[in-house]
């Protein structure tokens, strides 16, 4: 179950670059990006490839690179993706090339990515720091991805079974932040961002 909203882990000592956020869909880890690029535009958010359909509002390149079945498997294929998962239905990755120009460059970079993802990024990069993104309560959660609305019914239950997976595997994040306010997750994300 969450911990208390704003608990986390000491910080290290050593400057930390790659940060994944991870937590149930409709948790609120769009919003709280989107805040924190709003606030600190000098955090970069890799934007990554699906093969799921954009929903009305969603720009190619912009939340996501919206591409098919195929080319997903060529990026696979070709090793272009740093990682990858499968999650209700749909295929997404993570372009390798431009974490690694980031990281390269000493800029903070933020994954934002499900479980499954953020195991492999644990298992490849050993630097990377993992946030688990909580909800307040299993209401709030259910509350907040039906009151979003961008998907069936089907869709949203299937996307909650999930979430009852992704909800058990909290412990093996570093950190967790509960999304009560999102401008205090914001607050505390930035500290884990960027490096001390
Ligand atoms: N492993 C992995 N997961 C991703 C990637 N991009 C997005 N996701 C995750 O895929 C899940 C579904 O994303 P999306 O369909 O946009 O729904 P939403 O996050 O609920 O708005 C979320 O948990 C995202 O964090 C990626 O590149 N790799
Ligand atoms: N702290 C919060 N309090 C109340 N509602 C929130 C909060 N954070 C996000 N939401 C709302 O919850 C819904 C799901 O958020 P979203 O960012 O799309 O989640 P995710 O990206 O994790 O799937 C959206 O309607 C969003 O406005």
């Amino acid at each position: 179950m969450p911990v208390e909203p704003g608990t986390r882990a000491s910080r290290p000592s050593q400057p930390r670059r790659l940060t994944v956020l991870s937590g149930p869909s409709g948790v609120g880890k769009s919003t709280v990006v989107k805040e924190l690029r709003r606030r600190h535009p000098e955090v970069w958010l890799s934007v990554s490839v699906t093969t799921r359909t954009p929903r009305p509002g969603e720009t190619d390149g912009v939340e996501y690179h919206f591409v098919d079945s195929a080319e997903f498997e060529r990026l696979i294929a070709s090793g272009e993706l740093l990682e990858w998962a499968e999650f209700a239905g749909n295929r997404y990755g993570t372009p390798r090339a431009p974490v690694v120009q980031r990281l390269e460059a000493g800029q903070p970079v933020l994954l934002e990515i499900e479980l499954q993802g953020a195991r492999q990024v644990r298992g490849n990069m050993s630097d990377a720091f993992l946030v688990f993104l909580a909800p307040p309560s299993w209401e709030e959660l259910v509350r907040r991805l039906t009151g979003r609305g961008t998907e069936s019914p089907e869709v949203v239950q299937r996307r909650l079974d999930t979430a009852r997976v992704e909800l058990a595997a909290e412990k093996e994040f570093d950190t967790t932040l509960v999304n009560t306010s999102v401008h205090d997750v914001c607050d505390e994300l930035l500290t884990l961002v960027v490096a001390p």
